[in-house]
């Protein structure tokens, strides 16, 4: 994406950042609060009007709508993950077969995200509000999968979970990692994601002002500047 820019009711809230994120790469995102980072990922999706260049594999894909860009290989884990607690696992998961660009494979996807999270398997007759809230950011997960993005986008996935149950989303990307899809990740959790992401960006007030790499989450110094911008 190059010098993408948001703004809300002429507030910028983006002030033009580029950054790409390269074909299977995990890139993370992070900053404080109202840094900017959700309404990148909602620009990112064509959920908020935006002025730039976003491309994905070399086509524009600016200002479509979140239909159109999720056939074109993008998928996002929204915040706070929006299951649909009175319908079964199961179906929640059908659900993300509605963005994929064909149906075929769809069943052996399906098989795929249970292999990957087998919790899902276990409980896939259950309504999902029924879930934990780890076992519903790996529904939400497993979701975006059956899409079949290029990118995946998760927006804070550990927000409000245990320790352990964060370890397991964690885990669960990196097993999307391992199987080619690029990571584009939106956390709070700085020091971890430096140290999960390949490389990271941080955001200040709408515009990028460190790029770390993961040997930076050892790095005291840096590790400051990257929380308080200076
Ligand atoms: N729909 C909206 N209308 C008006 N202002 C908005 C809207 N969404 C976000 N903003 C403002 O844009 C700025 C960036 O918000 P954004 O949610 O993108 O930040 P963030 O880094 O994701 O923060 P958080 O970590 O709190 O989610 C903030 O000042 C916020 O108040």
């Amino acid at each position: 994406m190059y010098r993408l820019e948001v703004r809300y009711s002429g507030v910028p809230a983006v002030k033009g950042i580029s950054f790409t994120v390269g074909r299977g790469e995990t890139v993370g995102l992070i900053g404080p609060n109202g840094a900017g980072k959700s309404s990148t990922l909602q620009a990112l999706m064509g959920a908020v009007r935006c002025t730039g260049d976003v491309r994905l594999g070399g086509a524009d894909i600016t200002g479509l709508p979140p239909e159109t860009v999720i056939r074109r290989g993008l998928a996002l884990v929204p915040e706070g993950r929006h299951i649909f607690g009175d319908l079964s696992v199961r179906n929640n998961l059908r659900l993300g077969l509605v963005g994929r660009r064909d149906r075929a494979g769809s069943a052996e996807d399906l098989e795929a995200v249970l292999e990957l999270f087998p919790v899902l398997r276990e409980f896939a007759d259950r309504a999902a509000g029924l879930l934990s809230g780890g076992q519903q950011q790996q529904l939400a997960i497993g979701r975006a999968l059956l899409a079949r993005p290029d990118v995946l986008m998760l927006d804070e996935p550990s927000l409000g979970l245990s320790p352990t149950a964060v370890d397991t989303v964690f885990e669960a990307l990196e097993a999307v990692r391992a199987q080619g899809t690029a990571v584009l990740v939106v956390e709070q959790r700085a020091e971890f994601t430096i140290a999960f992401a390949d490389r990271t960006y941080v955001l200040h007030d709408g515009e990028i002002t460190l790029e770390l790499t993961p040997e930076a989450a050892d790095d005291e110094a840096l590790l400051t500047k990257a929380y308080f911008g200076s």
